[in-house]
């Protein structure tokens, strides 16, 4: 494999682990041991010394699978020569594993992730049984990701261990190889750093060996298995000699180091080893520009493809709607329409049978949990484009469509803009046969009813992301009433719930009206809804369901308010002799064009990941055992996406912030502009009785009375409309969706970034601030930006004059809409506060005194306060 070749490194087989083998997965899940035996067997002959066995999978008995594959492959000598290798993140599977271990076990693994003495206790009984034990860098805090943190957590567990008298020859360090060249520069030193740890970790704990798991250090690349070999050598070319004993590796799929082409060679080594590299592109720029030319060269990967491509039509088309390929698609379903015409059959038939079977399949496998959204989400791309292949043939033929499962129309309500949300319950429910008439966002009510009368639909669904969308929701509600519609009523979106739908909603309304937590819930109560046998059941159990929301609600004794006098006279008292000074740079600055390759730098992934319905924290979620593979499919489609953006400029982030003298009038902020005007922001106090002398604590409590400052913001994402025609017109949903998600993260950053620049810069009170971008994202700083619509000032109607405060409009190209969304959809604005002690809070809860006065301060009557402050009043 490598030019090492006579070194004492061991290769562990990988692909007896179901998280890691799909082919030895689809085995044990189908109860084929004697196959999975063979997989194993062919390890070993490929050379693999050791097994790594993996049973993780959420619809196994993880228990039952390790012991009879275990107690199988016991039994073949020519497997049972080399070690075992137990591997699960779950004990009872570890313990059942090492029940069945004749020879001396491994177990894979153990950490400080539960603390010492969770980890010691699983270290003793790994003596008792006389395991090996793969020992993980991971500790209370988190997984080892820098040099440092992987030599001090396991020089930590070497003591802790030799303190118990495990045999430090028994102890495997895994340090953990993560993945290079994702573009994050973070990134870039995951190779160097597991190299250097292990050769520190060698000279620190005597006698232990090093262990990795190779795989992961190439995922940016998957789908091009020349690059990953390639790296593959590399890495273990250089981590061998720094002490990397073991590894676990697909041991068939090796290169060796000196037949690697020398280009490629060069520039895995730049990436991996860090080095300097001449020229305006780094290491990682042009391995990724490199791998290109290596796409699809894979003999490997061209023998699958070529496989694939050779069966019948019928399961060329399933295979690649369940792998969301969509390169041969129109070439396929046309020929599939032309073996059915020869069969005396309709153009209609291929969408009836072929396409919808395969459908079937994507939607079986999605609800079961083996399948996710983003993956889902391509499926449908697949779709969509085999039936526009077929629809002028159909047309042709005057024959009606096929005959959808129910129409349902999809609608962001009036004054909201946002659709990520909607568009993927919509891609879901087509996916599963229903027949979507999506009206986009802002429908006015008058709208949605014409064309749910006019099209004759089975159901309307309505979504909306901001607060005000609420109230929007409960009038179309009253306006079916008043129209005397039956048909069901779903919401959804960000802020909905079950709570508000049957508080507000439900009661407007004697149609069914149902509450849809997420994408993944929107079919089985579409098809319950149109089910003869269930529908009535299910509207009858929903309704009951909210009314006990509403009597649990009504007999609820509801937390104590204080009065607003002695909520006020409860404040919170912040030291003002320590708050900010006046900005280095007051008044409004304006950002026309803020690079994206640097907003690329301080992305949160997390959001990313949960808009698409991956939960889990970034970068874990990539390694997840279940949403794992389909977090690194999404992760590494959106890469590609932020290069193009990137190179191509799709896209602009414009922004703009200010700062202005102000003082602290009660719960008002008063502004002093030159003009001798003045622009007061009245804010909401908490009202909750507090116990244990805490505060009731109100935003102005943070600016001083004898004067201070207050900073306001606002940015936005412009120029996603061109392209988000563009993929709707290639009947590409996935891609459109994952620009919008995009287009999201590049407004979170420029939040980020922007308010970064203020305190180190344009304010300036934190000119030495240095924040690595995980404590930037836990917004470890001081000073806070509480945004409209949040808890701390819960009234979006507070935008209007932070817009007149920056021109955003002029200044930003940002606009709102008569709810207060802002447009472009991807904006976010707020205020700034640079005291210490200014904190995030929520204002909760509001008393009816409290109401009127803010109303009275508004100068709007208390209905329309009542509309505004809604969430605040139930
Ligand atoms: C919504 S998250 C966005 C940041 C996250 N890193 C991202 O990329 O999605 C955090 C922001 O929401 C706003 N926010 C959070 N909690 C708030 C509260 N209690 N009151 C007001 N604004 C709040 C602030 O503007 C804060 O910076």
């Amino acid at each position: 494999m490598t030019a090492l070749t006579g070194s004492q490194f061991v290769n562990i087989g990988e692909r007896t682990n179901v998280t890691g083998s799909a082919r030895f997965k689809k085995l044990v899940m189908a109860d084929d041991y004697a196959a999975a035996v063979e997989v194993a067997r062919q390890q070993v002959d490929n050379g693999a010394q050791i097994i790594d066995v993996n049973m993780d999978e959420g619809l196994l008995d993880a228990v039952h699978a390790m012991t009879t594959f275990l107690k199988l492959i016991a039994a073949e000598p020519d497997i049972a020569r080399v070690p075992f290798m137990i591997d699960s993140s779950k004990w009872d599977v570890i313990e059942a594993g090492l029940k069945c271990v004749s020879g001396k076990p491994i177990v894979n693994s153990i950490s400080m992730k539960e603390g010492e003495d969770a980890f010691l206790e699983q270290a003793r009984k790994c003596i008792d049984y006389g395991a090996a034990v793969v020992v993980m860098a991971f500790d209370e805090t988190g997984q080892a990701d820098t040099k440092e943190r992987k030599i001090e957590i396991c020089s930590r567990a070497y003591a802790l261990l030799t303190g118990i008298g495990f045999p430090p020859e028994d102890i495997i360090f895994d340090p953990n190889i993560f993945a290079v060249a994702t573009g994050i520069e973070d990134h870039d030193r995951y190779g160097l750093d597991f190299i250097e740890a292990v050769r520190q970790i060698k000279l620190r704990c005597p006698h232990a060996k090093t262990s990795g798991g190779l795989s992961n250090l190439s995922f940016s690349f998957r789908g091009n298995e020349t690059v990953r070999r390639a790296m593959h050598s590399v890495f273990l070319y250089h981590a061998i000699p720094a002490g990397l004993d073991m590894a676990i590796v697909n041991a068939g799929q090796l290169d060796i180091y000196d037949q690697i082409d020398p280009v490629l060679r060069d520039a895995c080594e730049d990436v991996i080893l860090m080095r300097p590299v001449a020229g305006a592109m780094t290491a990682t720029e042009r391995l990724i520009e490199l791998a290109e030319s290596y796409k699809g060269k894979d003999p490997v990967a061209e023998k699958q493809a070529a496989e694939w491509r050779g069966w019948p039509v019928e399961k060329r088309l399933e295979h690649a709607l369940v792998k969301g390929i969509d390169a041969d698609i129109v070439s396929d379903t046309e020929e599939m329409r032309g073996l059915i015409q020869q069969r005396g059959g309709r153009p209609i038939e291929v969408i009836e049978g072929p396409l919808m079977d395969g459908m079937n399949v994507v939607g079986d496998l999605f609800g079961s949990g083996q399948m996710f959204l983003p993956q889902v989400v391509k499926s449908a791309r697949v779709m969509k484009k085999a039936v526009a292949h077929l629809i002028p043939f159909i047309e042709a033929e005057k024959e009606a469509g096929a005959k959808a499962k129910g129409k349902i129309i999809m609608a962001t309500v009036k004054g909201d803009v946002h659709d990520i949300g909607k568009n993927i319950v919509g891609v879901v429910l087509q996916c599963n046969g229903y027949e979507v008439i999506d009206l986009g966002v802002m429908v006015p009510w008058p709208k949605i009813l014409e064309i749910a009368r006019a099209e004759d639909v089975d159901m309307i669904g309505l979504s909306g992301l901001i607060t005000p969308s609420l109230d929007e929701m409960v009038t179309v509600a009253e306006e079916m009433q008043r129209a005397g519609m039956t048909m069901p009523l779903l919401i959804g979106g960000a802020t909905t719930s079950k709570v508000h739908t049957a508080l507000r909603i439900e009661p407007a309304y004697t149609g069914p009206v149902i509450h849809v937590l997420d994408a993944s819930r929107a079919v089985g109560v579409a098809s319950k809804l149109l089910s003869d046998t269930l529908r009535d059941d299910f509207v009858t159990e929903t309704a009951a369901d909210y009314a006990h929301v509403r009597d649990v609600r009504a007999g609820k004794t509801q937390s104590e308010l204080l009065s607003i006098d002695d909520a006020r006279a409860n404040g919170f008292a912040a030291d003002m002799s320590d708050k900010s000074a006046p900005p280095v740079k007051p008044g409004v600055h304006v950002f026309d064009d803020w690079p994206l390759a640097d907003l690329r730098e301080v992305i949160d992934w997390t959001p990313f990941f949960r808009a698409w319905e991956l939960h889990g924290t970034y970068p874990a979620i990539l390694q997840d055992d279940v949403v794992g593979e389909s977090a690194r499919s999404l992760f590494a489609d959106a890469h590609a996406m932020l290069d193009r953006m990137i190179d191509e400029k799709w896209l602009t982030a414009k922004a703009v912030c200010g700062f202005w003298p102000c003082a602290r009038d009660g719960d008002d902020v008063t502004i002093h502009l030159q003009t001798e005007d003045h622009v007061v922001l009245p804010f909401l106090r908490q009202q909750v009785r507090k116990s244990r002398g805490r505060a009731n604590y109100c935003l102005a409590d943070f600016i001083d009375p004898a004067g201070d400052w207050i900073g306001g913001f606002a940015v936005g994402i412009h120029g996603i409309d061109e392209h988000s025609a563009r993929f709707q017109s290639d009947n590409d949903d996935y891609s459109d969706i994952l620009l919008k998600a995009l287009a999201d993260r590049f407004a979170e950053a420029m939040a980020e970034r922007l308010h970064q620049h203020v305190r180190t810069d344009l304010w300036g009170y934190a000119p030495h601030e240095q924040l690595t971008n995980e404590a930037l994202i836990k917004e470890q700083y001081r000073g806070i930006r509480p945004a409209p619509g949040y808890p701390a000032c819960p009234d979006h109607s507070l935008k209007p004059a932070l817009f007149d405060l920056l021109d955003a409009p002029a200044n930003a190209g940002l606009t709102l809409t008569e709810s207060y969304a802002m447009w472009p959809t991807s904006a976010v604005s707020g205020f700034y506060f640079a005291h210490p002690e200014a904190s995030y809070f929520g204002v909760a809860r509001i008393g009816r005194d409290q109401l009127e006065d803010y109303a009275a301060r508004r100068g709007v009557d208390i209905a329309t306060a009542e509309r505004w402050l809604r969430p605040n009043l139930d």
